[in-house]
């Protein structure tokens, strides 16, 4: 017997992964999908995701039309919800004021309406999985209060003795914030094993007792000390928070990348030997291209609003410099290809290695493959791109201001190198480690070249063959 109905709106890669692992953990409750995309829904119903992600096929075909279920139909799905997951997109803002800095809630506010038009339950609990500004829990509650206000209003005009008994069961609406923290490639472990769960909420009476019921969730397989109870507006900035510090340590790392490559350090010893240092930790110090992603830079960006909008300006420009580093480090990044081959890229074919921003992940969005491959087709540069998992569609979709002949999209390492100048690793697939750089070098056009964005390709084996090779943060072609 089930107890309880569970629904999530967005079966994006939150939205999906989040509730296959619940549905797989949590069999006392029915869990519901509910999405706009149909072509996301079938695929979802046809065991075929529309991403990558390890682990989740595996797993969904545990739970698929058991307890979990995906579907288009919102007005079915929410009338008798209690527990209702937002799990849709919060892009940054495409257009009007504080476009390409405030976040785009058009997609969290279309939930909102279709929760306040559907959701029949006495009792309906919202909440936040989706990366929101911090105040947007309160936004929503205000929308659905109001909403239920006006439609009791317009019961009363029409009073009658039905409605004065429904007016007994006015709903009761509370908005928690309850962030996700998983990584893409890492979605499924992480979930399973959270390093913390973040619940926020009003102390009233239902706030806490939606709390209550949001942690019986979890309570199957995360263990209490992991969950943690704070008040909405530390909970809402506490994910913003997170990835800000995240990107921050990975702009520091390359900032210090810089410096090594001007002075003859090595940035892998210096991560080491820093990382060391419980105080500084190891993780998240890999030096690279640069950081990419749908996340990182969205929510920094969403942390600089925050920060200007209370006129906290030095504050804000400390965030910014993430955010510049970023960008400097992956043209800096392309630059070096241009000037070490003559300054002219004119007609020669560059391999690229990997397109999606980090390994074990289909996705392109905000890749550092995007800009250093668009400066170097601006640079008249052919470029084969090989990446495991990336689709063309969405490779192509990326780039822009090429001809059809400048690009071509490959199947393998091999096919990719043919007549090529050189080799540019921009994800650290594991496949890329493992390359034949001898056979690489025979396919090629000398004198040939590598460059480095994940520091994966071993130095001395390639010198050795007769490469020149330049790695983020080593001293140059040493
Ligand atoms: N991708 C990540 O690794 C990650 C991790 C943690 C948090 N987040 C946050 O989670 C949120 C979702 O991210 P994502 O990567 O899963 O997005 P996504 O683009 O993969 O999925 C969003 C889904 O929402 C659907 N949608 C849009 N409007 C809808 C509506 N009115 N009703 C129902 N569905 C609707 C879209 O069709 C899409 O399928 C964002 O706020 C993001 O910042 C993402
Ligand atoms: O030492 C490092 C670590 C990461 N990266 C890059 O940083 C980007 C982001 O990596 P990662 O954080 O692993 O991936 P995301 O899937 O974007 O996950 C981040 O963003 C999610 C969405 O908010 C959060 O839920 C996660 O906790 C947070 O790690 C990628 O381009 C990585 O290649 C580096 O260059 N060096």
């Amino acid at each position: 017997m089930t107890s309880q109905k569970v629904v999530c709106l967005g079966a994006g890669i939150v939205g999906g992964c989040t509730q296959v692992v619940f549905a797989s953990k949590c069999k006392t409750h029915d869990f519901y999908v509910v999405d706009i995309d149909e072509e996301r829904i079938k695929g979802w119903n046809n065991f075929k995701p529309n991403y990558y992600e390890p682990g989740l096929n595996k797993l969904l075909k545990t739970c698929l039309n058991k307890n979990l279920f995906f579907t288009t139909d919102f007005e079915n799905t929410l009338k008798d919800a209690t527990l209702i997951f937002l799990s849709v997109g919060t892009p940054t803002k495409q257009r009007g004021e504080m476009k390409g800095i405030g976040t785009n809630l058009s997609y969290i506010e279309s939930c909102c309406r279709m929760i306040a038009k559907y959701a029949k339950n006495e009792k309906v609990i919202v909440i936040e999985k989706s990366t929101v500004p911090v105040g947007t829990a309160q936004k929503i509650t205000n929308f659905l209060q109001e909403y239920n206000k006006n439609e009791t209003e317009n019961e009363k005009e029409n009073e009658n003795e039905t409605t004065k008994e429904n007016k007994k069961k006015q709903k009761q609406i509370v908005v928690l914030s309850n962030p996700e923290f998983l990584a893409e490639g890492t979605a499924i472990k992480n979930l399973q094993h959270p390093d913390r769960v973040l619940i926020g909420g009003p102390n009233t009476e239902f706030g806490k007792y939606a709390q209550e019921q949001l942690k019986q969730l979890y309570k199957g397989w995360v263990p209490e000390e992991k969950i943690f109870f704070s008040n909405t507006w530390s909970t809402e900035l506490s994910k913003l928070t997170s990835n800000a510090m995240l990107a921050q340590r990975v702009s520091s790392i390359n900032s210090i990348s810089q410096i090594c490559e001007e002075i003859g350090a090595e940035v892998t010893q210096v991560s080491k030997n820093m990382g060391s240092d419980p105080r500084i930790g190891s993780r998240f110090l890999n030096a690279s291209v640069g950081f990419g992603g749908s996340c990182f830079e969205k929510d920094i960006l969403n942390l600089i609003y925050l920060c200007e909008h209370y006129h906290l300006y030095v504050v804000a420009k400390y965030w910014k410099s993430v955010l510049e580093l970023n960008n400097h480090q992956k043209l800096r990044f392309a630059k070096n290809i241009a000037d070490t081959m003559f300054q002219n890229l004119e007609n020669k074919k560059i391999t690229i290695l990997g397109f999606t921003f980090k390994k074990n992940t289909d996705d392109v969005r905000g890749s550092a493959a995007i800009d250093v491959c668009n400066y170097l087709l601006g640079e008249g540069a052919i470029l084969s791109i090989y990446d495991p998992k990336a689709k063309p569609k969405h490779i192509k979709l990326s780039l822009k201001g090429y001809n059809e002949n400048q690009l071509i999209i490959c199947d393998s390492v091999s096919n990719a190198v043919i007549d090529s100048h050189a080799l540019v690793v921009l994800t650290e697939w594991d496949e890329f480690t493992q390359i034949d750089l001898s056979k690489c070098y025979q396919k090629m056009i000398h004198p040939s070249y590598i460059f480095d964005g994940r520091n994966i390709i071993n130095r001395k084996s390639a010198q050795k063959i007769g490469f020149n090779i330049y790695s983020v943060g080593f001293p140059k072609n040493k």
